[in-house]
């Protein structure tokens, strides 16, 4: 069993949002809360240690009361940038990543990423929904043995920027979960709209 003590949840909120015309997805409200707010209080529950990835506003995002970590890798090179950071600093055994903009994700997300993990001896574990009949991985949710930092110093230092490619490289497990919506994200201001109640 992986225990929760053993995983820090990381809140990836270091992305450039423009399909929301460029402002930080993170701390735009959803029902009086910054999005990124209510990743923190559904991951924390789920976890040891929460950190959040951020490159702007820092600030703003230290005031959430978590230690908040920027990339080092410059110029916005996507979401394994964030992995990184986490990775650098996480003091757990196991790291797991979430997004800023998909503030409904599943209660028992770690559990069941943990647990597909340790059953199948993998070193990451990535949710799986269904689309239109068809298979859709999740990547940025993903559950990943905090030793995996080398591999990917290496795997971006080479130009890799896609997480799917990276994990593909590791013992990795697709955990199904029947609830697509739950991982529905806000990109634009209409997706942020249609999350409100
Ligand atoms: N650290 C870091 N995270 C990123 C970067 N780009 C995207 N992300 C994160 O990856 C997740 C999914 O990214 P997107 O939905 O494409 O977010 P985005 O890049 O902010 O938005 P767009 O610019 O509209 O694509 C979000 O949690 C982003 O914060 C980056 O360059 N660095
Ligand atoms: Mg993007």
């Amino acid at each position: 069993m992986i225990d929760a003590q053993d995983i820090t949840g990381l809140i990836l909120a270091g992305g450039r949002g423009s399909r929301m015309g460029g402002v930080d997805k993170g701390l735009q409200n959803l029902n009086g809360l910054p999005m990124a707010m209510h990743a923190l209080l559904r991951l924390q529950p789920q976890v040891g240690a929460v950190l959040i990835n951020a490159n702007r506003n820092l600030a703003a995002y230290e005031s959430f009361g978590v230690p908040v970590w920027p990339d080092a890798l410059p110029d916005f090179p996507g979401p394994l940038a964030g992995f990184m950071a986490g990775l650098e600093h996480c003091e757990t055994p196991w790291l797991v990543t979430v997004p800023c903009d998909t503030p409904r994700f599943p209660a028992d997300l770690v559990a069941r990423l943990a647990a597909a993990a340790h059953e199948a001896g993998a070193d990451a574990a990535l949710p799986v929904t269904e689309e239109d009949g068809r298979p859709q991985v999740q990547p940025v949710f993903c559950l990943m043995k905090a030793s995996l930092l080398e591999s990917l110093v290496r795997f971006t230092g080479e130009g890799g920027r896609k997480i799917d490619r990276w994990i593909g490289q590791h013992r990795h497990v697709e955990v199904p979960f029947g609830d697509a919506e739950a991982f529905f994200n806000a990109n634009t201001l209409a997706d942020l709209r249609r999350l409100e109640p």
